[in-house]
């Protein structure tokens, strides 16, 4: 795939992390982010609605869409499965928008793949006390699902390394600020600057 104008960035965390509730945060103060609405097979959450969160499917017709190549990527997650579909994030890219993709490590081993200049982002909890709290918190899932989450997180923040950026969310604000600092740096990126401003830098170079 092209260099695109806008960034990708890949967001990972274990559940419960905070990784919605840090996205959501900068979408409403950075109009210059979308993010890429997932297809899942996992039933909705109580609040969730259809095309928001996600675009919640059967398996079936999930199954379709990997055979007609519609997805950049997609994972088995616990019992579901989860993808993006190409066209939820490319011509976002077009525009100049950056993207964030809010998938697990393997969705984002396969989209380094496909995009070398993906940005990963990982977020950690301060610590698993703090990350069971959190996951009770949320009160959205019975204390069996919250135990198996519990379990898949340490394999999920085992991939951290793979990762360009680590925010640990403890505070709620300086995680905000730490991630906006990183869209922010991205955007003066040479290689971004010389995909949006081609004809500026073509014009000051002309002479
Ligand atoms: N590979 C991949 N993973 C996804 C996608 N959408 C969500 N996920 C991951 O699936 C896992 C479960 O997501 P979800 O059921 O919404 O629970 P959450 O972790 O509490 O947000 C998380 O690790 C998400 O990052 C996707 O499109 N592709
Ligand atoms: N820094 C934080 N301090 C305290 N609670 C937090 C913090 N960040 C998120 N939370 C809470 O933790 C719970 C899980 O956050 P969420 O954003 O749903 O995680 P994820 O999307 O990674 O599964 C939510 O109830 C959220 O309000």
């Amino acid at each position: 795939m092209d260099k695109k104008k806008g960034n990708l960035f890949i967001l990972s965390a274990p559940s419960g992390a905070g990784k919605s509730t840090l996205y959501k945060a900068l979408l409403k103060q950075d109009q210059q982010v979308r993010i890429s609405v997932s297809h899942t097979t996992r039933a909705p959450r109580e609040g969730e609605e259809d095309g928001r969160e996600y675009f919640f499917t059967d398996p079936e017709s999930f199954l379709d869409m990997i055979a007609e190549d519609a997805f950049f990527e997609h994972a088995q997650v616990f019992d579901n499965y989860y993808g993006t579909s190409k066209t939820s994030i490319f011509n976002m890219l077009e525009q100049g928008l950056d993207v964030i993709l809010e998938i697990d490590w393997q969705g984002a081993r396969q989209v380094r793949q496909l995009y070398s200049e993906a940005i990963g982002i990982f977020i950690l909890p301060p610590s698993l006390k703090a990350l069971e709290e959190r996951l009770k918190g949320r009160a959205t899932d019975t204390d069996d699902v919250i135990q198996r989450r519990m379990a898949k997180a340490v394999d999920e923040m085992s991939h951290y390394k793979e990762y360009d950026f680590v925010i640990v969310n403890d505070d709620l604000k300086d995680a905000l600020s730490q991630m906006a600092s990183i869209f922010m740096a991205m955007r003066s990126k040479t290689s971004v600057i010389e995909q949006k401003h081609t004809n500026l830098i073509n014009d000051l170079l002309s002479m």
